[in-house]
C-alpha cells in the first residue's frame, strides 16, 4: 500500500501570507502549564492562506459558499504535470499533454522557490485555458501557486472563466517532491457555512503503478 504524501503548506505564524491579509495565528486560551485540565487553542487565519481551495463566492456575491461545494471535486483520481517556471498556463503549452479523461490536474511549476516569502508575481492561468480543460474533463485544477490569476489582478479573468467551465480551483501546494504521474488525491475544504474559500490539508496517493 502506498503511503500519503503531504502537498500542504505546514501553518505557522510564518506561512506566506497575502500582502495585507491576516496572517497565521495559534495561541492556548487554557493550558496545562497554568493549571488547566486540558491545552485548548484557537486559531485564527484567512481562508485564502497556505493550500487552500476558492469557493465561487470569493469572486462572485452569488457564487457558491465552501459548505455547498461537491465532495467529489476534492477526492480522487488526479494527474500531476511538470510544466517548470512557465510565463503563463495557455493552450499550447497544456496542448502538449495527453489529457483526455482526466478530471484533476495538478501542475508542478516549482516557480514558488521561497515559501516563506510571497511572490512577487506569479504565471497566470490564460483565461482561455478554462474551455480546453473543461473539454477533457477537468473539474479541479491546483497549482503549487497562491492564484491562478496574476497577482495584482483586480478583474480575476481566470478564477472566473474557470468557474464558467466548471472548473474548482485548488491553490498553494507543495509538488517540489512529487513526479509526475497518476495518483489519488484528497483535499477536503472545511465545512465553512458561509466561506469563500478554506484551507485544506492536501495529500496524494500514488495509483497505478
Ligand atoms: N485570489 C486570491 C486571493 C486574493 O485575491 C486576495 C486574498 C487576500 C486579500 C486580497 C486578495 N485580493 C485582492 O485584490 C486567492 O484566490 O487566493
Ligand atoms: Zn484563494
Ligand atoms: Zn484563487
Amino acid at each position: 500500500m502506498d503511503k500519503w504524501l503531504d502537498i500542504s503548506q505546514p501553518l505557522n505564524e510564518k506561512t506566506a501570507c497575502w500582502p495585507g491579509d491576516t496572517p497565521f495565528s495559534y495561541k492556548l486560551n487554557w493550558t496545562k502549564q497554568d493549571g488547566g485540565s486540558v491545552n485548548v487553542g484557537q486559531i485564527n487565519l484567512s481562508t485564502h492562506l497556505g493550500t487552500h481551495i476558492d469557493a465561487p463566492f470569493h469572486f462572485d456575491d452569488k457564487g457558491k459558499k465552501v459548505i455547498e461545494l461537491n465532495l467529489d471535486i476534492y477526492i480522487g483520481p488526479a494527474r500531476v504535470i511538470c510544466l517548470p517556471n512557465p510565463q503563463c498556463f495557455s493552450i499550447h503549452l497544456l496542448q502538449n499533454f495527453d489529457l483526455d479523461g482526466v478530471e484533476r490536474l495538478l501542475i508542478r511549476t516549482g516557480s514558488w522557490q521561497d515559501r516563506s516569502i510571497f511572490p512577487e508575481s506569479i504565471p497566470p492561468v490564460e483565461p482561455e485555458l478554462s474551455g480546453f480543460l473543461a473539454e477533457k474533463g477537468v473539474k479541479l485544477l491546483g497549482l503549487d501557486l497562491p492564484s491562478v490569476d496574476e497577482l495584482d489582478s483586480k478583474e480575476l479573468p481566470a478564477h472566473h472563466q474557470l468557474y464558467a467551465h466548471g472548473i474548482h480551483i485548488l491553490e498553494g501546494i507543495i509538488l517540489n517532491q512529487i513526479e509526475a504521474g497518476e495518483y489519488f488525491l484528497s483535499a477536503l475544504p472545511l465545512p465553512l457555512m458561509d466561506g469563500d474559500g478554506s484551507p485544506v490539508r492536501a495529500a496524494l496517493k500514488r495509483i497505478g503503478i
